[in-house]
């Protein structure tokens, strides 16, 4: 008799997956230049006011405003230019009454100014003698010390992934080196007779391991460090072996195929004969039921589908989060939110389905438009999804138009836990 397995509701399955403990994040330093989509490990601090000093926005002259009163077009107020400063440089001593000094965008105020005057708006009688035809108040055209932010303010959270704004800010802070997180090693092994490498011609009945280099990529984009372990036929002996020397060299391990039931599939015989403890071997959501995910001596071991639109979303809802959270982060999951739906869903399901789409703009509103083959065993489906539609299980279908919700699957900032009230309205 085949076992009957007991279906855990997705968030249950989310939240057994996160309360395993293990994974502590560390954090290494790395060249700021190799930063990019690293996760950044402490709190990034001003450590000091931005701008430092008073500046100039203007290529102009900075003047004292009260020597400027009572200036009008039929009035000119005429100035000594005192001297001329480039960005970078500092005009030596106080400026006096009636005297304005040429200075460059980005070039610090000379003490005893308080205004600066654009180029566009003088008049320059000659190299010494300026004329101005309106009247400044103190602060007209100064960027001031601290405006952008001041010393002390959090400006970036550690767990937050380095983005381009991210980097000018360490740049700005003088980060040479950045403290990131280190990337945690994920394993991956295939498993199936049925597999080809890439490189191998088609033979009758055979496939090429598609998922092991998906996998990879997820892992990637996660923020985590893929180790390909290869593959395995459906051999068991072969197979606890290969798991059972991966788990002492990742931080976590994930393979693909013999998760369900069949002759080969033999994901619960490794897990048992290695002593884990399963969280759970099937989840009520569509694809990826099969899902199985164990601790095996305080490792988490995923036993996701060998069908790659299955093992696609098994990594999205259950991998990603935990490998997130070693790296700092405090917003682990997908990001939710809601769009159109662009596609009939007519056939109820009793199980949440995670439908792969690319969300597109039409009249203004995002409409979440499914690819491909929405079958389980698809793999045309995953390539250019944006989101996951989550549509959740019951007894009526989907009509094209409905409100759904959607999980963003290329956000870099995450979510805290997106799994309450994912309902999806009907149409009234
Ligand atoms: N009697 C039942 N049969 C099945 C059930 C069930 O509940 N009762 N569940 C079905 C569901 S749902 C899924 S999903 C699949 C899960 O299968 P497995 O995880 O055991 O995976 P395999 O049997 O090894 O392979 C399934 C499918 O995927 C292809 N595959 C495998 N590995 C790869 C790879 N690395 N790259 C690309 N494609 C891969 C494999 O050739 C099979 O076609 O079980 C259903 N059956
Ligand atoms: O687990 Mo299967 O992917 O539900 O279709
Ligand atoms: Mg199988």
């Amino acid at each position: 008799m085949v076992e009957k397995r007991k279906p855990m509701p997705v968030a249950e399955a989310v939240q057994a997956v996160m309360n395993v403990g293990g994974n502590e994040a560390k954090k290494e330093t790395i060249p700021l230049a190799n930063s990019y989509r690293r996760i950044l490990a402490e709190d990034l601090v001003a450590d000091h006011d931005v701008p430092s000093f008073d500046r100039s926005p203007y290529d102009g002259f900075a003047i004292r405003a009260a020597d400027s009163a009572g200036a009008n077009r039929n009035r000119p107020i005429y100035f000594r230019v005192a001297g001329e400063i480039g960005a970078g440089e500092v005009f030596p001593r106080e400026v006096q009454e009636g005297e304005a000094v040429r200075i460059m965008t980005g070039a610090q105020i000379p003490d005893g100014c308080d205004a600066v005057v654009m180029l566009e708006l003088i008049d320059e009688n000659s190299e010494e003698i300026i004329a101005i035809k309106r009247a400044f108040s103190p602060g007209d055209n100064i960027s001031f010390q601290g405006e952008d932010t001041e010393k002390g303010a959090r400006l970036v959270p550690k767990g937050t992934s380095i983005d381009p704004g991210v980097i000018a800010l360490l740049a700005t802070f003088g980060y040479a080196e950045v403290p990131v997180a280190i990337r945690p090693r994920v394993g991956i092994i295939a498993t199936g007779s049925e597999l080809l490498e890439v490189h191998e011609p088609l033979e009758p009945g055979k496939i090429r391991n598609s998922n092991a280099y998906m996998m990879a990529a997820q892992v990637e984009r996660a923020g985590g460090e893929p180790v390909l372990l290869g593959k395995l036929p459906d051999d068991l002996d072969a197979c606890i072996e290969a798991v059972s020397r991966a788990l002492q060299d990742v931080d976590m391990l994930i393979t693909t195929g013999g998760a369900s039931v069949g002759d080969y599939d033999y994901v619960p015989d490794i897990i048992e004969h290695l002593g884990g403890h399963p969280l759970f071997n099937k989840v009520a959501m569509r694809p990826g039921s099969v899902t199985t995910v164990a601790d095996i001596d305080k490792k988490l071991f995923f036993g996701l589908s060998g069908n790659p639109s299955a093992c696609f979303v098994g990594f999205e809802l259950f991998v990603r989060p935990v490998l997130r959270r070693s790296l700092f982060s405090e917003k682990p999951h997908l990001k939710r939110t809601k769009a159109t739906l662009g596609k009939d869903y007519p056939k109820p399901n009793p199980f949440t389905r995670f439908v792969r789409a690319t969300l597109e703009e039409d009249d203004g509103r995002f409409v979440a438009k499914p690819g491909g083959l929405d079958k389980s065993g698809s793999v045309t489906s995953i390539a250019g999804a944006d989101v996951l539609i989550a549509l959740p299980g019951g007894s009526r279908g989907y009509e094209a138009g409905m409100d759904v919700d959607i999980f963003l699957l290329e956000d870099h900032k995450g979510s805290e836990w997106p799994w309450d009230s994912s309902v999806a309205s009907y149409k009234s």
